[in-house]
């Protein structure tokens, strides 16, 4: 890795001798096959731009000139050039961030891995250049073909093509694929400007040798040119890009950094708006990704590089593979019953239902809100939409699950996957925001299983609501062994009792979903503290169900346990619930803090902020001693009980 090793940063790479790249790439790829398979990550999409970077860092200036990432998981190789080569603990606590990070340099500008937003921040950008009178300045914008299927990338284009006057470059990074093949007319037509490549290569070949063919040479060489305009109009429709007010340069072939300079250092000189249009293979240079159909390894866990045999083989099954195979049974009972995806159709769940039912999935690109409104539509053409997308991903759609699904009380359900802490992916990606944005949507009924068999049953009963948006939301995780209740009150489970029988517990512990097997832990610590505890799940955490406060109105102090942020989540709606019954039991609430958490596994994150059995416990001991419960407390309530002092009804 000499040369690699030679870059600190930009400038570096600028002094380099072009002969020198194809060997850098080299360096690079081998570089990115020994550490992402060793620690996992994005081994597949930075495959597919090491060429790209090259040249961006060669023909821009960053950070004056600002280069940016759409997704930005395909910025490992941006990160090698400027400074960061320790890949040791890639995504993982202390190491580096799998996207950009203003904190770890001043080249890095968007961290949110949410597609689609570049060309927003671009307009932005550029707009705030123009007014600093920063004409020197370049805004360079990459956004892939599969977040060019997101509807802000065309709000932010419609904006862009209007100034002419405002230098900005847009290269496409185009690899055909979001994890699969992209869908939708905008692949459609990037297939067909594609087309023109080969043709591309002919015309060079011809300037080439026509130009040198004295006489005759050149007016042949206008002619095809002419010709290839014609073509590419006629087979390429590029019209589109160039209709919209945007000149467009391309294809290039990108892994040839010569050419891809070349068009790079024209958009530069352009003055105005510019689409580089570049044509990149996903996993390119490492055999396994190239030929891989799935995804080209978008995403890879740590692998062996010879065998990908996994490293650290999963034993249990996930949460997504249960959904998955419970709505293929589903789908085989209900005709009505329909899957979209936005992009991400294995990693939701999807692939066996989508296998047996090809006509009956949508993959609508990487548009959630898109998703959203057509299900609306779904649903009042009489089917029953399940929608399956990430858990912060709904976030993009909530306008349209409040306006579209609940105000037209549309039946369609949602499955939340990787709700909760993910961890690895940085803030952006945990799901910790939809228990709480989706308490205030009218009539939407929001479902948190706690195992396998309470997913299947929620699912189903989710499915069986035709006149309400349902949501049923868990985590990226193993499922646990199944969770028994002892006693449903209500639609209420009861998975635990510790105080004898006769004797009023104290503590009533809410475990949210898969809080559970923490929340029974905690109360198994909590007897040795002489604290009693009823541990439930409510199942279905919205609307609260009437039964939870019945229970809680029987005990001292309800602790309510949630895999979301703290704000405005579970925990906030059981106490206005209480209240609003004018129960007067003291409530405590324990989630995710509401701030951006910065990178780290899931079970690391989970107990740093004590959303485990021993930090449950050990903040329910404080809360119950703070208000006289527990083992000071132990004598008196002995005493009131065998005298019949003022115990409560019993449970
Ligand atoms: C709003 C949103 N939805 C879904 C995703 C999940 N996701 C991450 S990368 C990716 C595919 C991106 O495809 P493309 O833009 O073509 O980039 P490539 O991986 O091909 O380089 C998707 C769907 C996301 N990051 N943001
Ligand atoms: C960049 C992106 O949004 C996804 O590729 C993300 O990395 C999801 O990873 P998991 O599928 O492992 O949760
Ligand atoms: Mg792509």
């Amino acid at each position: 890795m000499f040369l690699l090793e030679s870059i600190q940063g930009p400038a570096d790479l600028r002094m380099l001798p072009a002969d020198q790249l194809p060997r850098l790439a080299e360096e690079i790829r081998d570089f990115l096959i020994e550490a992402v398979t060793r620690t996992g990550g994005h081994l597949g999409p930075n495959l597919g731009v090491v060429e790209l970077t090259l040249a961006l860092h060669r023909v821009f200036d960053s950070p004056s000139d600002r280069i940016l990432f759409d997704t930005g998981h395909q910025s490992y190789v941006h990160k090698l050039l400027t400074g960061r080569q320790d890949f040791s603990r890639l995504k993982a606590k202390g190491g580096l961030s799998g996207y950009p990070s203003r904190a770890e340099s001043a080249h890095d500008v968007i961290e949110n891995s949410h597609a689609s937003t570049v060309l927003g921040y671009a307009d932005g950008l550029a707009k705030a250049n123009q007014l600093h009178g920063h004409g020197d300045r370049h805004v360079v914008a990459v956004i892939g073909d599969g977040a060019l299927t997101g509807g802000m990338a065309w709000e932010a284009l419609n904006n862009i093509a209007e100034a002419q006057d405002r230098p900005l470059i847009i290269v496409v990074n185009d690899n055909e694929r979001s994890y699969s093949p992209t869908i939708g007319g905008m692949a459609n037509h990037l297939a067909t400007l594609r087309t023109t490549q080969g043709y591309e290569r002919f015309l060079s070949w011809g300037k080439e040798t026509l130009q040198r063919t004295p006489g005759v040479g050149a007016p042949i060489y206008e002619a095809l040119h002419g010709a290839k305009k014609g073509f590419k109009d006629a087979v390429a429709p590029q019209g589109m890009f160039e209709d919209l007010g945007l000149k467009y340069i391309g294809p290039i072939d990108g892994h040839d950094t010569s050419a891809l300079e070349s068009a790079l250092k024209r958009a530069k000189g352009f003055g105005g708006p510019v689409i580089v249009h570049c044509l990149t293979e996903k996993g390119r240079g490492y055999r396994p990704a190239e030929l891989d159909e799935a995804d080209h390894f978008h995403q890879v866990g740590a692998i062996d590089p010879i065998t990908c045999e996994p490293l650290r083989p999963s034993s249990g099954i996930s949460w997504t593979s249960v959904f998955g195979g419970e709505l293929v049974e589903i789908g085989r009972e209900r005709a009505d019953v329909v899957a979209i995806t936005a992009a991400m159709l294995a990693p939701v769940g999807l692939g066996k239902f989508a296998k047996e039912f090809p006509e009956r999935i949508f993959d609508v690109g990487i548009a959630e809100q898109h998703a959203t409104v057509s299900a609306a539509g779904l649903a009042t053409g009489g089917l029953h939409p399940v929608v399956a997308v990430y858990a912060t991903f709904l976030n993009r759609a909530f306008d349209q699950v409040l306006m579209d699904v609940a105000l037209h009380k549309c039946g369609v359900t949602f499955v939340l996957d990787r709700a909760g802490v993910t961890g690895t992916d940085g803030a952006s990606h945990n799901g910790m925001w939809d228990m709480s944005i989706l308490q205030v949507v009218p009539g939407l009924r929001l479902a948190a299983p706690r195992d396998a068999d309470q997913l299947r049953a929620e699912l189903r009963e989710a499915l069986d609501v035709d006149d309400a948006p349902t949501v049923v939301r868990f985590p990226k995780a193993e499922v646990g062994p199944p969770i028994p209740a002892v006693e449903r009150v209500g639609g209420v489970d009861v998975l635990l009792r510790t105080a004898e029988p006769g004797r009023a517990p104290e503590v009533l512990l809410v475990a949210v979903g898969t809080m559970a097997p923490a929340c029974l832990d905690a109360a198994a610590l909590l007897t040795a503290d002489g604290i009693t505890a009823t541990v439930v799940d409510p199942r279905w955490v919205k609307p609260v169900d009437p039964a939870l406060t019945e229970l809680a109105a029987r005990h001292r102090l309800v602790v309510t346990v949630e895999d979301n942020g703290r704000i405005g989540g579970v925990g906030a709606a059981v106490a206005m619930a209480l209240r609003d019954a004018e129960i007067d039991v003291p409530t405590r609430e324990l989630g995710i803090p509401q701030e951006f958490l910065v990178h780290a596994s899931r079970s690391e994150i989970l107990d740093e902020i004590g959303l485990t059995g021993p930090g449950i416990a050990a903040q329910t001991a404080g809360f119950a001693k703070a208000i006289g419960l527990g083992r000071q407390q132990s004598a008196a309530r002995v005493t009131s009980s065998i005298t019949g002092g003022d115990s409560q009804r019993g449970i």
